[in-house]
């Protein structure tokens, strides 16, 4: 049985236009285990997948099973299985964060569990903010407290969308940590994120939407490979010839040139030469997961 089965899900938002289809017979199934990446441009729909997921958002039509409960028709089942880190920081202010803890493990009908909490503040680095008002927190501990919610009734699965959108490094290594370790531990992880370089260095799989489409799907390994093998990146303030154009990427005065192998490499140093354009800090790279995405979101309709 997968962890998460998601179903030919479609969802169109009524607007004053008529409707507007943020998902189009999306279907994806993530085993038990898995560290899976959800990954896309903003307004891709990545959200809006997840609120379907967690039961906040009706699909408008397909379906979607958390460890074979329907999220929709045995919604308190599912949602026990399913551990919530949104975007937002949303919290009663006059709690402290552990009394947070307790009365979000009421909700899911678990007691006793002072050993896990104290687990989880330790493992976020909050166990010395056990007793502070929430309002007394900085963004980026609300948000571990958000991460420690989530988790107070381990969840077998464990969904982030963005958990490190705005945070410091810090946070994200002791996030990152420990939710290798649940992982390792056999707990599911869902994730989206806009840092790619953190999607390559954690999920075994990876699916990309572009407008509601799933326009790739595979092992990071595979997508890795399909991209072309080497970038030849360098910095300069001239124009390019326009032979290149078409196919560079330019970031102010960074200038990255996707090849397939030694032959584009020599091409592309031969134009630049013939064409006068001096090079600064010019290197050839491997392609990572920023190019097989930039490259993919490129291609997809
Ligand atoms: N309640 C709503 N009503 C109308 N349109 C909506 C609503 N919620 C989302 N949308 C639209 O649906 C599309 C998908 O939004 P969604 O938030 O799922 O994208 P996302 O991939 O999570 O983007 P981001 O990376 O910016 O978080 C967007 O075009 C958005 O404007």
């Amino acid at each position: 049985m997968p962890a998460i089965s998601i179903q030919s899900v479609s969802k169109t938002y009524a607007t004053s236009q008529g409707g507007f289809q943020a998902l189009n017979h999306v279907s994806l199934e993530i085993a038990e285990g898995e560290f899976f990446g959800l990954l896309g441009p903003n307004g891709a729909g990545k959200t809006t997948l997840i609120s379907i997921l967690a039961g906040l958002t009706k699909a408008t039509s397909g379906r979607i099973t958390v460890m074979g409960q329907d999220v929709q028709a045995d919604f308190a089942a599912a949602r026990k299985q399913l551990g919530v880190v949104p975007q937002e920081l949303v919290f009663d202010p006059f709690f402290n964060v552990r009394e947070t803890l307790r009365l979000q493990s009421g909700y899911f009908g678990v007691k006793h569990n002072d050993a896990w909490i104290d687990e989880l503040l330790e493992s976020l680095g909050l166990a010395d903010k056990a007793h502070a008002n929430m309002r007394q927190l900085s963004g980026g501990m609300k948000r571990r407290v958000l991460v420690a919610q989530a988790l107070v009734h381990k969840p077998p699965i464990i969904v982030l969308d963005e958990p490190t959108a705005g945070v410091d490094v810090e946070l994200r290594q002791t996030l990152w940590h420990f939710v290798s370790k649940l992982n390792k531990q056999g707990h599911t992880v869902l994730l989206t994120t806009h840092y790619l370089e953190e999607a390559e260095a954690l999920c075994n799989r990876i699916a990309m939407l572009k407008h509601g489409n799933v326009v790739a799907l595979d092992e990071t390994s595979n997508l890795l490979k399909t991209a072309s093998s080497n970038v030849l990146q360098f910095k300069t303030d001239q124009a390019l010839p326009e032979a290149l154009a078409p196919v560079a990427r330019v970031t102010g005065r960074m200038v990255q040139l996707p090849a397939q192998g030694p032959h584009d490499i020599e091409r592309f140093l031969a134009t630049l030469r013939e064409a006068g354009v001096v090079m600064e800090d010019m290197e050839i790279r491997r392609a990572d997961l920023e190019d097989v995405f930039l490259q993919v979101m490129k291609g997809a309709a």
